[in-house]
């Protein structure tokens, strides 16, 4: 029987513009997508009695709810000529409401993997489409590379970023992205700015004020990672990161980490692993 072992790589948002709000309520952006080499692992165990079972449960989430479930539920209504079912193993090392992609990416390598063990032969376009449905970061995780995004997130170009290291924190507090888009002091209308403009540059994250305020411990997390580089806020937070030339100084920087942060050191790239192992780009 065949098995899957596939990694689910982190994101951060190196920076986030939003430009406007659509009549659905989810808002335009532009942000640029790093890709990190860190992240959870999948493991896809082919079942030819079509039973779908998630074995790993994750804290406060029920399986029919995961991300991974919820996506390997949408390609199995897409299965209709073979016995679709996997035993799915998740190992989780993303911390979760971290604004680090971390359900998104595990349902992108679902939505792959599956297709691959399942042999549905959906294209990435396809793929990316149904990720869409599962949420506004799953495309990026789909197309497997480091991206400038538009539209809610799913409008990707790629892009090669410098070979960076990031001290990547997260103070205990869980940010709900919906409670940061909804809220009334978000700042909603940036000027769009240019691929090019943010090459030389950059420009910051609009969510960070506001999340500053309504989260002291995220606040305390930037004043202390800026003490050794620029520090920014990745998503809607939890997590905040400042990138790094090397990974002895970010090792170093991670080290000394106040006990109440949660950290890791991971290199910027600019094509996933999962791609890279299943010789997708
Ligand atoms: C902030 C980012 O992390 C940047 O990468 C993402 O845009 C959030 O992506 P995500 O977690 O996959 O978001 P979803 O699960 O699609 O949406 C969660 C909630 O965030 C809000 N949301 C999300 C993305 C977006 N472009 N506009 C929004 O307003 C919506 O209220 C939505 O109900
Ligand atoms: N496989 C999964 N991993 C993590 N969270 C999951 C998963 N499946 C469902 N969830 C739910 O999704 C919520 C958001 O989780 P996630 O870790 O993706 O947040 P995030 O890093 O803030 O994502 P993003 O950067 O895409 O906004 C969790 O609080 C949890 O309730």
């Amino acid at each position: 029987m065949q098995t899957l072992i596939l990694p689910c790589p982190a994101k951060i948002n190196l920076f986030l513009n939003i430009t406007g709000r659509r009549e659905d309520g989810y808002h335009e952006l532009q942000t640029l997508f790093q890709l990190l080499d860190y992240g959870d692992t999948l493991t896809l165990k082919h079942r030819t009695d079509g039973e779908l079972n998630l074995i790993s449960d994750i804290n406060g989430v029920n399986s029919e709810d995961n991300l991974v479930m919820r996506a390997a539920r949408k390609l199995q209504c897409l299965a209709v000529d073979i016995p679709a079912g996997a035993d799915i193993t998740l190992e989780k090392r993303l911390p979760m409401g971290g604004g680090i992609g971390g359900g998104s990416s595990d349902a992108a390598s679902t939505l792959i993997g599956l297709n691959q063990l399942w042999q549905l032969g959906l294209s990435i376009n396809t793929l990316a489409e149904i990720g869409l449905e599962l949420g506004a970061d799953v495309p990026v995780f789909v197309r497997g590379r480091t991206a400038w995004a538009e539209g809610i997130g799913e409008k990707l170009t790629p892009i090669e970023t410098p070979n960076l290291w990031y001290v990547v924190l997260k103070p205990d507090c869980h940010v709900a992205t919906v409670e940061v888009f909804s809220h009334e002091q978000l700042t909603r209308h940036d000027s769009p700015i240019k691929i090019a403009t943010f090459l030389e540059g950059g420009t910051g994250n609009s969510c960070e004020p506001l999340v500053r305020k309504l989260y002291p411990d995220i606040d305390k997390a930037l004043i202390w990672l800026e003490q050794f580089s620029p520090a920014k806020l990745t998503g809607t937070g939890a997590c905040v990161f400042a990138s790094f030339k090397d990974q002895m100084t970010a090792q170093a920087v991670c080290a000394q980490r106040p006990n109440e942060l949660f950290g890791f050191v991971a290199r910027g790239i600019n094509t996933s692993p999962l791609h890279n192992a299943l010789g997708l780009l």
